[in-house]
Order: structure tokens, then C-alpha cells, then sequence
């Protein structure tokens, strides 16, 4: 088995040893058996049926050794399914979430479920097929070399022969995985954008250039598939020929009929190896499966494999709990992978416990990054982020989230009910408390609307509720969460004027006795903050109070004076 095949196999290698002796064994008792019935059909006149209660049994154990071998396969493809499935998920809890972001959830459960799937496959299948294809024809060219060698080693220069044309015609037929791959990866993504984004691409281009890319993704996938038939269309059927008994039997024939004309061989041998012989040429058939199987599972255990080796963010030990909740940023720089460009540049900066800071900056100036950092949903490339004096990365990831409560613009509900979801994740709560933490969050009134009231289901992602509802019911959470740190990322847009007033009321409640960091997007709501950081490409360019920044940052003049234009204007 290929190094990449066996190690990824490591958890159940004891199984598929045990499958492989078992399948194995099936193969040789399948030859003694051939053999006894040919060897019987010298007796014809005279049928020895002492020898059919021996048939029977090795029969019998031929059967059991077979089931047995591929129960003990499909085991292994079971419990190795298992086995994967449990560290990718693993794997993925402790990756940076950016970094699980960027690779995509699409992406993330074809190799969860797909390429998973695909190895079970070769799994279960690869065993027994390998025994047939390996130990098949060496019982086999045994069987004949002990009945006549003369013609077992014509037999054997034969069949060596096709196995080399057929070594050589497999390999030439290999598809290009690479291209493949990335051929198919691409129809995945057109599909998902497609599918995603259709209210988009209904708005703006009635689907042509999304379904454009989706066509051209597709066209390229035939044409690398188109390719790939015509390299191997030909040296295929040309395998599939040559390995039907029909060859070999002519070349026995005139062989054959030479030896016996010199008196080498009996007509019995003659008829023993005709039998057998067309049975070893069956045998390539496993082989070419075989071949296959491997290599259509490669590219699963390549994709696999590339989560499994993937960067996971180190905890520093030994680890600390912050003795309070003071946020510094010292000399932070930070670098998306494989951008030469840093989006945070060496910045300085702390948020006192139990202040309100609020940061503001044009679209793309690193707002949302500097979030994502203290989060440590990505690690910074240089410096050091400390909570209560400790280095987040000393802090255990569960501690770290425990202690931060984050409502984004965006808000990811679960698909169950509006109780489950406020009280996602935390123990102990009870009705009382999901009802009260959503009056404080301003949504009860619309939740008791609601035919089913708490009980309702929010449809998958929360589909079923607008955007300013779902941004209530995660405020809901954070008031039941209590939790010392809060991070806002303030909506940019609601429907209407009163929506809009009962969410900023609900943010301002939540945000008493907390530590605050707010992304700003509407200058009136960073009047009351203690401090305002604006930053700028990666860079803070100003901080200060309100009041402080409108005499000393020209940038934050010109800020709100662009900004009262814009409201006469408005009015
Ligand atoms: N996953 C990523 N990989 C590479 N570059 C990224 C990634 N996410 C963001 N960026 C880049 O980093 C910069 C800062 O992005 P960020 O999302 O922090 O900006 P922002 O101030 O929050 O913007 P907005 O107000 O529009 O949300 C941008 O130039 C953006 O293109």
C-alpha cells in the first residue's frame, strides 16, 4: 500500500491486516478447490465422493473466510470514517476561525463528508481486492508451475508481459489530479456563489455573469475531462482486451498442443492449465479496480491530509486567567496569510476596564481585523495583545470566549427556536430569564406576536427573521451572557425609524458596567464614548473623546463636518 494510503489508514491498520490475511486465505482455499475439482475430473468414471464431504468443508470455509474479510474491511472503513470525521471537526475548532472562514463552510464539508465517504470506499473495498490482485496469481502460477514447469514459465513470460503493457497503459492513463481538482473545485464554487447569492445576481445581472462563470467552470471541466478520454479511451479498451481470457487460451492452445505433440504435457495438464490460466487472467480485473480505487481516494487523503497538517492557533503555557478585563494592544502589526501588505501597522493602544471605546474609520481600514485580533480569531504577526495583563494567547481559548459577549452586524442564528437561541450555549437558564433578557434586548413584543411564540423556529441561518430581529434576539443573548467584555459591530442599516430606535436603546442598556468596543458607523453614537479610536489604513490617526478630537484632529473635524452636510442634505 502507498505511504500516503497506509498512513492515513494508521487507526485501523490492525483490521485491514486482519481483512487482507483473512481475504488471502479465501484466494488460496478458492485455488485448492478449482484444484480438486480438476484434479476429480481425471475420475470421471468413477466420481470419488469421499472427496465431496472435503469439497463441502473447504467450501464452506472459503465462504467464511470471505464474509469474514470484508465484515473486518467494512469495519475498518466504518470506525476509520468515524475516527476522521471526529479530528477534522476537532481540528477545526482549534484553527483560527479567519482561517476556517477563508477556506469556506462549503469547502469545509465536502472534505468532512465527500472526500470522507471516498475513503471509505477504498477502504472497504481495497482489502479483498488487493489479496485477489497480489496473492491470486502467485497461487495460481505455483498450481501450474507443480503441474508442468515447461508451460507454467511460458504462462508466466505471457502474462509477465501483459502485466507490463498493462502497468504501462494505467499509468499513461492517469488523469492529471491537479487539473482535475482545481477543475472541480471551481464548478463547486460557481455552484455555491450561484446558489448564494441568487437574490444578487437576480438584482443586478439577471444571473448572466454568475451563471457565465458557472457555464465556463463547467466547460473546463469537460474539456479537461474531453482530454482526458481521448489520452484514454484507446489504451483502455486496449487493457480491457487483453486481459479477457481469450488471448491466453490462443497462446495455450498452440503452446500447448506443441508440448503435447513432444509428449512434455498430458492432455489432463493441457485442460488444467486452460482452466486455470483463464482464471489468472480474471485476476487482473481486481487489479485494474484496485488501481483505480487508489487512485480516485488520493486526492480525498491530499485534501484531508491539508486540514489535518493546517496551522492551529498555540496556547502559550503555561496558560492565566486576567486578573481584570484592561485591553492593550502593544506594537501590534498583522498580515493576512500570503499578503505582503500588513492591514495593522505596529499599533499602541489600551481600553480601560469598563470603558466605552468606539472605533471608527473608512470602509477597509482594518476596523473589523483589529476585532477579529483581540478575539484571536487570527494571531497577530508582531507584538502582543494583553487582557488584564496577560497575553491572550496565554489565555485559554474557552476562557478568552467566556468572558466576551460579540453582537455583529450580521448574526448567525441556529436552526431551532428563539428560546434555544437566546440561551444558546448557556447552562442553567430558565424561561424567566430568556423572557426577561429579551424584554431588556426589546424583541419580547414581537416574539409573543409570533404564533408560537418563544417556541417558534427561526428556520435555517434564522432565515425567517429579518435582520433586525436576529440582531435583537443575539443582543438577547448577551444580556443573559453577562458577560464582562462586549463587542459591537453597530448595523449599518434597519428598516425603519422605530426598529432602529429600540435597537440602539437595547445596545445602550447592554452596555452598562461593561468594557465596550464598538465599530462605529453613524457618528452620533460615538458622542459618549470615552474614547474614539479612528484608524485609518492600519494606522490610528487620531484618538481622543468626542470633544478632545473636535479640537485636535482636523481629520475628525472634517469627519463630522462631511457628516452634518450629509443630514441637512438628508433633511
Ligand atoms: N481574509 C482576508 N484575507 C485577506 N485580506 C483581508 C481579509 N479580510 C480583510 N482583508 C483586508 O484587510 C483590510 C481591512 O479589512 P477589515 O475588514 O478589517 O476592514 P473594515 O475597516 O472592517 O472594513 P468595513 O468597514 O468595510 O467592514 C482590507 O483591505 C481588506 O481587504
Amino acid at each position: 500500500m502507498e505511504n500516503l494510503h497506509s498512513q492515513i489508514c494508521q487507526p485501523v491498520a490492525n483490521r485491514l491486516r486482519l481483512s487482507m490475511w483473512l481475504a488471502t486465505l479465501a484466494q488460496g482455499l478458492k485455488l485448492v478447490i478449482w484444484i480438486q475439482i480438476i484434479v476429480s475430473a481425471q475420475y470421471l468414471n468413477g466420481f470419488p465422493f469421499a472427496s465431496i464431504g472435503g469439497l463441502f468443508f473447504l467450501t464452506v470455509l472459503y465462504y467464511t473466510c470471505k464474509i469474514k474479510a470484508h465484515d473486518q474491511s467494512h469495519y475498518a472503513a466504518f470506525a476509520l470514517e468515524q475516527i476522521l470525521r471526529q479530528e477534522l471537526a476537532d481540528k477545526m475548532a482549534k484553527l483560527p476561525l479567519g482561517k476556517v472562514r477563508e477556506i469556506g463552510s462549503g469547502a469545509l464539508a465536502k472534505v468532512l463528508f465527500d472526500d470522507v465517504r471516498e475513503l471509505h470506499a477504498f477502504v472497504a473495498d481495497a482489502p479483498p481486492l488487493r489479496a485477489e490482485a497480489y496473492s491470486t496469481p502467485v497461487f495460481v502460477l505455483v498450481a501450474l508451475f507443480w503441474l508442468d514447469w515447461h508451460l507454467a514459465l511460458s504462462v508466466f513470460v505471457f502474462v509477465a508481459l501483459l502485466f507490463v503493457i498493462l502497468q504501462r497503459l494505467l499509468s499513461r492513463s492517469q488523469l492529471s489530479r491537479r487539473e482535475y481538482a482545481a477543475a472541480m473545485a471551481q464548478v463547486n464554487s460557481t455552484i455555491v456563489e450561484y446558489v448564494q447569492g441568487m437574490s444578487a445576481i437576480r438584482t443586478f445581472d439577471a444571473g448572466q455573469s454568475s451563471y457565465g462563470r458557472f457555464t465556463q467552470a463547467l466547460a473546463r471541466f469537460n474539456a479537461v475531462m474531453f482530454d482526458w478520454i481521448a489520452k484514454v479511451g484507446f489504451p483502455t479498451r486496449f487493457a480491457r482486451t487483453l486481459f479477457t481470457p481469450m488471448p491466453i487460451m490462443l497462446f495455450l492452445i498452440l503452446i500447448g498442443t506443441y508440448f503435447h505433440r513432444l509428449e512434455w504435457i498430458s492432455t489432463f495438464t493441457l485442460f488444467a492449465f486452460l482452466v486455470l490460466a483463464a482464471g489468472l487472467i480474471e485476476t487482473m480485473h481486481p487489479y485494474m479496480s484496485l488501481f483505480q480505487l487508489l487512485e480516485k481516494s488520493r486526492a480525498a487523503i491530499e485534501r484531508i491530509n491539508e486540514i489535518k497538517t493546517m496551522e492551529i492557533l498555540t496556547a502559550l503555557l503555561p496558560s492565566e486567567k486576567p486578573k481584570n478585563y484592561r485591553i492593550a494592544f502593544n506594537n501590534v502589526s498583522f498580515r493576512y496569510d500570503g499578503q505582503s501588505q500588513t492591514v495593522i501597522n505596529r499599533q499602541n493602544f489600551v481600553i480601560p476596564e469598563g470603558s466605552f471605546t468606539a472605533v471608527i474609520g473608512s470602509s477597509g481600514s482594518g476596523k473589523t481585523t483589529l476585532i477579529n485580533l483581540l478575539l484571536r480569531f487570527w494571531d497577530v504577526t508582531e507584538g502582543e495583545i494583553t487582557l488584564g495583563g496577560v497575553n491572550i494567547k496565554r489565555i485559554e481559548q474557552a476562557e478568552l470566549m467566556s468572558l466576551c459577549s460579540v453582537v455583529f452586524q450580521d448574526n448567525f442564528l441556529f436552526s431551532c427556536s428563539i428560546a434555544e437561541n437566546i440561551a444558546y450555549g448557556l447552562d442553567n437558564v430558565n424561561d424567566a430569564q430568556i423572557i426577561e433578557a429579551a424584554k431588556q434586548a426589546r424583541i419580547h413584543d414581537f416574539i409573543m406576536t409570533l404564533a408560537d411564540g418563544y417556541q417558534t423556529k427561526v428556520g435555517e441561518r434564522g432565515q425567517l427573521l429579518s435582520g433586525g430581529q436576529k440582531q435583537r434576539i443575539t443582543i438577547a443573548r448577551a444580556f443573559l451572557q453577562n458577560r464582562p467584555i462586549l463587542i459591537l459591530d453597530e448595523p449599518t442599516a434597519f428598516s425603519d425609524a422605530k426598529n432602529e430606535t429600540d435597537l440602539m436603546q437595547a445596545f445602550h442598556q447592554l452596555m452598562k458596567n461593561k468594557t465596550v468596543i464598538m465599530i462605529a458607523h453613524r457618528l452620533s453614537s460615538i458622542r459618549r464614548a470615552d474614547q474614539i479610536l479612528y484608524l485609518e489604513r492600519g494606522n490610528i490617526i487620531a484618538r481622543g473623546s468626542h470633544e478632545e478630537l473636535m479640537t485636535t484632529s482636523g481629520d475628525y473635524q472634517k469627519l463630522w463636518a462631511e457628516y452634518r452636510r450629509a443630514q441637512q442634505w438628508t433633511m
